[in-house]
């Protein structure tokens, strides 16, 4: 449907697509989501009808799109071209990208944020778009260790890296809000790839960095 295809594209721009879709407001989004979460609001107990509802169904099939909209992208889509030649050695680390996901579990959000290193082979990649890559793999129905192990992955493939290394801390609403409620524990996955695996020093740097 052209909507969403819009819808994605804006997204991915990180662009203000609530204005754009705001304009559209009378009009269907997604049909077929709409019906499902009206059908979901008569489970509960509600009146789809009554005016704070009327527009739910529509608000959440956009939200929805919003928070899954990783599926509708690859992680060298958002990188684009923004891969400099650069004769760096060093460590480069962007640290306390905040991010929220969903748990594929529940559905429900988890939310934190991610530490991302890498150690240059010849590139450099733009830095913004190393939270673009965290947001493709946030945005998907996920468990938080294959997102952090997606990361990595994908920063290892696009950048021919000597290493990547991604640490992500967490919030679980499934935690929080049901099931066993513990409000205040977080949860911390890491994926080291290339020279962070390997090297302890190495490891041991980019912890240091992230602690402080
Ligand atoms: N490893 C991992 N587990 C997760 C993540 N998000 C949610 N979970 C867990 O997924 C598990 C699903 O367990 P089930 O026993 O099938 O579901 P449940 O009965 O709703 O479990 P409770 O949450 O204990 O009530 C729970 O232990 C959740 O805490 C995640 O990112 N990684
Ligand atoms: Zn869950």
């Amino acid at each position: 449907m052209d909507s969403n295809k819009r819808l994605k594209t804006d997204i991915v721009k990180g662009g203000h697509y609530a204005a754009n879709l705001d304009a559209e407001a009378d009009e269907t989004y997604d049909e077929q989501f709409e019906s499902l979460v009206h059908g979901m609001l008569v489970r509960l107990g509600e009146d789809p009808r009554r005016e704070g509802l009327t527009r739910t169904p529509l608000r959440v099939a956009k939200a929805m799109d919003f928070l899954t909209s990783g599926y509708g992208v690859t992680a060298e889509e958002v990188v684009k071209g923004a891969l400099f030649e650069d004769d760096c050695k060093e460590m480069v680390l962007v640290k306390d990208i905040e991010f929220y996901s969903l748990c594929e579990h529940h559905v429900l959000p988890f939310f934190g944020r991610a530490h991302v290193a890498y150690l240059p082979n010849g590139k450099i990649i733009g830095l913004s778009k190393i939270a673009r890559i965290v947001d493709v793999f946030a945005r998907r129905l996920q468990v938080q260790e294959r997102m952090t192990n997606q990361i990595a992955d994908a920063l290892m493939e696009i950048m021919n890296a000597h290493g990547v290394a991604v640490v992500t801390e967490a919030s679980h609403f499934c935690m929080m809000m049901r099931g066993v409620q513990k409000q205040n524990s977080s949860t911390i996955t890491s994926a080291m790839r290339g020279t962070f695996e390997r090297n302890a020093s190495t490891r041991a740097e980019f912890l240091d960095l992230i602690r402080r």
